[in-house]
């Protein structure tokens, strides 16, 4: 297969697209792979690093109402489209496919300009701007909420669940604690804010810090990558024990989750899908600034069935946060019953559904 694929901006675009060349690279090892982003999204430097042959293309985000900047942004999309119908005409890919972001709508909207069958992914239980738009030129639309399927054109959607998922799910426990200088027996706790970092998990939890220092369980803390010298900055040397460890990203994350008991986090989307996938307890904190409170929904998914914990960001700080950690990490049959209950959400196989929906518009 020749594949061209696309998303960009977040972790949570990327990982379901580098999840998805993984499952293909492994079913079809001789697969020809383009991965298309910008120079300064998140993207320009994980993909280059796993050996994915990567070009970028230039795109702004549109504002949400209607200004000068705006009319230049619709100038550079087209721009962006022009430069992709470029690499396609190159690259002649069998399928191109977007996880998600600006860039993959410049992308997959050339390739359905040139008749060239196209797939999106869409990780949210609500559907994001550039999948909505291009729900209306792509050839299938994978899903990992049911909540999507009515924001799409039906006859389109087929629900794969996220790549990220499988990617995650064939990991074993691996002492992979020890590599952050953490014991490999003691329940661990990861706190972290998505793949940017969250500013007010970020200030809670370095508010907990010397009471966490205190209790026998251990905590690993990320940062995000543009937070960690000013949280450094705020910690007191004094307040990491032997069981805190602050680290700024976690480049090895699916070597991570499988060591880990549980998860405080935002509800990103390809989030959940790990720790669904694995059946990790988890708090969650929805993080309120993202298109149509998108990761409460998320969020609430999990919670109804008994698979989360909901923990607000209007009553998150120090205090509510070290409670919530507290009840979860002391009580070991609620981390189970809570773990089954993720586990029975999880989609191990979603990366083979999602492929099988590629091969099924590949143009034979
Ligand atoms: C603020 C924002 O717009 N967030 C959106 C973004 O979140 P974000 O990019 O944070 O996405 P997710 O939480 O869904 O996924 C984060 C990904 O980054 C990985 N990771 C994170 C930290 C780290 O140190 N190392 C690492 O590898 C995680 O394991 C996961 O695979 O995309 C998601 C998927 O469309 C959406 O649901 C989120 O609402």
């Amino acid at each position: 297969m020749r594949l061209m694929i696309s998303g960009g901006g977040t972790g949570g675009h990327i990982y379901p697209a580098l999840a998805l060349i993984e499952a293909l690279r492994k079913r079809e090892p001789d697969s020809e792979i383009l991965y298309v982003g910008t120079e300064k999204g998140l993207e320009s430097r994980i993909v280059p690093e796993q050996n994915i042959p990567f070009k970028t293309i230039k795109i702004q985000g549109f504002k949400r109402s209607l200004s000068l900047e705006n009319v230049k942004t619709i100038g550079l999309f087209l721009k962006s489209v022009g430069d992709a119908h470029k690499m396609i005409k190159e690259f002649h890919p069998d399928v191109v496919v977007g996880t998600g972001g600006y860039v993959s709508g410049a992308v997959v909207f050339a390739a359905s300009l040139q008749h060239i069958p196209t797939v999106i992914h869409e990780q949210n239980s609500v559907v994001g701007v550039t999948n909505k738009f291009l729900s209306h030129f792509v050839t299938k639309i994978g899903i990992s909420f049911e909540d999507a399927r009515k924001d799409f054109p039906a006859k389109k959607v087929v629900f794969t669940g996220n790549p990220r998922a499988t990617q995650v799910s064939r990991i074993k426990p691996n002492d992979a604690l020890t590599e952050y200088g953490l014991q490999s027996d003691v329940p661990t706790l990861l706190i972290f804010g998505g793949s940017r970092g969250a500013e007010k998990i970020n200030s809670a939890t370095v508010e907990a810090l010397p009471q966490l220092k205190q209790r026998n369980y251990q905590v690993l803390f990320v940062t995000g990558s543009v937070h960690y010298k000013k949280i450094m900055a705020q910690i007191d040397p004094n307040a990491l024990g032997k069981n805190c460890v602050v680290r700024s990203y976690i480049a090895e994350m699916p070597q991570l989750l499988p060591d880990l008991e549980a998860i405080l986090g935002r509800a990103g989307a390809t989030s959940l899908a790990e720790i669904t996938a694995l059946g990790i307890p988890s708090i969650l904190v929805p993080s309120p600034y993202v298109t149509n409170d998108h990761q409460t929904k998320n969020a609430n998914s999990l919670v109804k069935n008994g698979a989360a914990e909901l923990l607000p960001e209007s009553k998150l700080n120090g205090e509510s946060l070290l409670k919530a950690a507290d009840a979860l990490m002391t009580d070991e049959n609620l981390r189970i019953k809570m773990g089954t209950a993720a586990k029975k959400m999880g989609r191990p196989h979603a990366a083979d559904d999602l492929l099988n929906v590629l091969e099924s518009v590949i143009k034979k």
